[in-house]
């Protein structure tokens, strides 16, 4: 059952889309345009070995690589090459990458014509776990992270697992940082929350594991699309992992791909909710466990300026006024608005003042690095 491609749903209404996942996904690109697409713009990027076939004629673009890419000259770049390319609202964008290609393909399809339909096939696992799904679109400024964007949603997406065979160590360990995340949302197969899931998840085959993260991502997605509540809790760990992000686009040395800040913001999600009175040591220490056994740094590197975090942070989009942090608790995992500024500043202290651990690498059942 697991090898067979499966398909999920995002219930949206009129606006529903299926996401495929599973070996070969991607042969199914040309069933899954919407009817009547005459050509297509396949946005990738020149290290990603993989062709599709749309059935149309097609113009292939590149964009750069890394997160300095997700920039709006890199959207006007590629909304002028739509131009070139005679792309009109009958035809369609696809996206063959990981979340730089995605969020910047996808924010270039919303713009352009004032939008026009845009189709995923994401060849990274954090892109399958979570980038392609759930229509979060958009660029950086210089400022900080995703700051300009738009929620437009993609008329299907394709996680082909095979797809991930070329992937680096380190982006599979990247994907793993997201992967984490959900396992603080929800417990498989009846578990709590937390290690257990975590392990669960580890433990099934790779198909399935993209697959649960899909279905996770989707119920939240359709429960509260465009993020006036609930759907905040997809954001754990990310306060802290997009001010990261942040100072290393910044200029500074940092280099820290999306899923290793993530797996560093739940670290420090979990000692703000600590710190709050919200969970004990105990739990903590999980969060910890969690990310260090799938081979994630659990503390940012070292010479770190705390107050340029906390300037990040005071940008972050869910702030209003005050910062909201999504915190674990006794209700689980929800967002928590009015946080001080000087609780974050001394639990930023206490970790940045922590000696760093080695991860323990570990790779979980079907992935490979
Ligand atoms: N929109 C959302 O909901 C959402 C969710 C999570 C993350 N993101 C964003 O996604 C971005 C991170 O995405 P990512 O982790 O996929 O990184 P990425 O897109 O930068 O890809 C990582 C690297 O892997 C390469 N690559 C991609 N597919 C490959 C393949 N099959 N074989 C070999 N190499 C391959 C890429 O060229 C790149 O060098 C961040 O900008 C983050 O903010 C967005
Ligand atoms: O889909 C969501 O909602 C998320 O928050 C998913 C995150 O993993 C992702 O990194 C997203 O891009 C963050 O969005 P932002 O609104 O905080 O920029
Ligand atoms: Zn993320």
């Amino acid at each position: 059952m697991s090898r067979a491609v499966q398909e999920l749903v995002v219930e949206l209404g009129p606006r529903r889309y299926p996401v495929l996942v599973g070996p070969g996904a991607r042969h199914q690109l040309a069933a899954l345009l919407p009817p009547g697409t005459s050509k297509v713009a396949v946005v990738t990027q020149a290290g990603i070995p993989v062709e599709v076939d749309p059935g149309v004629p097609l113009v292939r673009l590149e964009v750069p690589d890394g997160e300095s890419a997700k920039t709006l000259g890199e959207v006007e770049r590629l909304c002028r090459a739509f131009v070139a390319a005679g792309l009109s609202r009958a035809d369609a964008v696809v996206a063959v990458g990981g979340g730089v290609v995605s969020d910047l393909a996808g924010f270039a399809a919303a713009c352009y014509h004032r939008g026009i339909p845009y189709l995923t096939v994401a060849t990274t696992l954090l892109a399958q776990v979570d980038a392609a799904i759930g229509g979060k679109t958009g660029v950086n400024l210089p400022e900080g992270k995703n700051l300009v964007g738009a929620f437009w949603q993609p008329v299907a997406v394709c996680c082909d697992t095979e797809t991930l065979a070329s992937l680096p160590a380190r982006e599979w360990a990247s994907g793993r940082g997201e992967m984490a995340k959900y396992a603080f949302l929800t417990g498989p197969d009846g578990r709590p929350p937390g290690a257990g899931a975590a392990a669960a998840l580890a433990a099934l085959p790779l198909e399935e594991q993209v697959a649960r993260c899909v279905a996770v991502k989707a119920a939240v997605v359709a429960d509260d699309e465009r993020e006036g509540g609930r759907r905040m809790v997809l954001n754990y760990g990310h306060t802290l992992a997009h001010a990261l992000e942040a100072v290393g686009l910044a200029g500074g040395s940092l280099d820290l791909r999306h899923g290793e800040a993530v797996a560093i913001g739940l670290v420090f999600a979990a000692l703000l909710a600590r710190r709050l009175g919200r969970i004990d040591e105990d739990r903590v220490a999980e969060h910890r466990a969690v990310v260090e056994g799938l081979g994630l740094p659990s503390l940012p590197p070292p010479g770190l300026d705390p107050e340029m975090l906390l300037a990040a942070m005071a940008r972050d989009k869910k702030a209003r006024g005050e910062l909201t942090f999504v915190l674990d608790g006794p209700r689980g995992v929800e967002p928590v608005p009015g946080i001080p500024v000087d609780v974050v500043r001394e639990v930023l202290a206490e970790m940045l003042g922590s000696t760093p651990s080695a991860p323990v690498p570990s790779a979980p059942r079907g992935g490979r690095g």
